[in-house]
């Protein structure tokens, strides 16, 4: 029998990756009182990571949204390595945030699986690969899952937490229980589904507002208002692809269509053009809209 995870038995924590999530869960970690360890393979990353926290933090204390004392307190039990393996040795809890790759997570996965402890849950924080895809790297399919934090991760309450065939009722509880403790609103995915739930819901609200542009019904200016002021949604779905970046949404549809040779998966049309013209959004100053400056 394996020895099962409690979440009584979490103390320390592993982050595994220092980029634009593993920096912010990291604190989010230490902010609830647990012992965390970030680790990256590029240094530089590492020290990005550290100096982006203490900003972070810094402004949580001058808004009076956290007291200085919580704040230098929860500084004082982060730690960066660029050894991930020695620091998976005491460790109690691994969350993976590194580059999203299967090539590398599942080497990753193997690796902490050599180093870290029995009890230890392996949790990767990947969108877009289930945590199905690694359990087999790893001799502990039942203490691996899929811990997603959304971004900013400081910011953002929800975390979705999705099992795997393997995964044990105690690895899902002592998930769900953690995000409880680091003041977060788990969501519990009883199956993998791409996308999981907020994505694929996302998913549909731009499906279906492609579509409306697509067949002129309205603009998408307009359609983007009707998502602000009748929906309440903090910026509309044309808004947020220009945000979030052509190129990412048109290489992540092509890549769920390499998964599911569904045709309805292949990026949109209207996308598509806009990906060959270079229009990536805010990044290159036009995508949808045009940004000056
Ligand atoms: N960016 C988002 O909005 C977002 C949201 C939710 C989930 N995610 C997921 O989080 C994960 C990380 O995304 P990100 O945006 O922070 O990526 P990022 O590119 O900003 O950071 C990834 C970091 O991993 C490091 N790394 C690469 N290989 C490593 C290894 N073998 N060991 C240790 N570190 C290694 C890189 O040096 C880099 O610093 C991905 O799995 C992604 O799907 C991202």
């Amino acid at each position: 029998m394996n020895p099962q995870p409690s979440i009584d038995a979490v103390h320390d924590v592993l982050v595994v990756g220092s980029g634009a999530m593993g920096t912010q869960i990291g604190a989010v970690f230490a902010l609830a009182g647990y012992t965390v360890t970030t680790s990256d393979l590029d240094p530089a990353a590492l020290e990005r990571s550290r100096d982006e926290v203490h900003r972070r933090l810094g402004r949580l204390a001058e808004k009076g949204s956290r007291s200085r004392e919580e704040v230098d307190a929860a500084l004082s039990r982060m730690a960066y390595t660029t050894d991930s393996l020695e620091a998976a040795r005491t460790t109690d809890f691994v969350l993976e945030a590194a580059v999203e790759r299967l090539d590398i997570k599942r080497q990753l996965f193997a690796d902490l699986d050599e180093a870290a402890p029995e009890h230890a849950i392996l949790a990767t924080n990947s969108s877009t690969i289930p945590s199905s895809l690694l359990m087999d790297a790893t001799g502990r399919g039942d203490r691996v899952c899929n811990m997603h934090f959304f971004n900013p991760a400081l910011v953002m309450a929800c975390v979705e937490v999705v099992r795997n065939p393997l995964t044990s009722d105690a690895t899902v509880e002592t998930t769900l229980a953690l995000a409880r403790r680091l003041g977060k609103q788990p969501v519990r995915l009883n199956q993998e589904v791409p996308g999981f739930v907020a994505n694929r819901l996302l998913g549909a609200l731009r499906d279906e507002a492609l579509r409306l542009e697509a067949d002129g019904v309205a603009s998408f200016e307009d359609i983007d208002v009707a998502a602000r002021t009748a929906l309440g949604h903090p910026m509309g779905p044309f808004e947020l692809m220009d945000l979030v970046g052509i190129d990412v949404s048109y290489l992540i549809r092509l890549s769920e269509h390499e998964q599911s040779g569904d045709p309805a998966d292949l990026p949109h049309p209207s996308v598509q053009t806009l990906y060959e013209q270079g229009r990536y959004g805010r990044k290159t100053g036009r995508g949808w809209y045009e940004y000056a400056g």
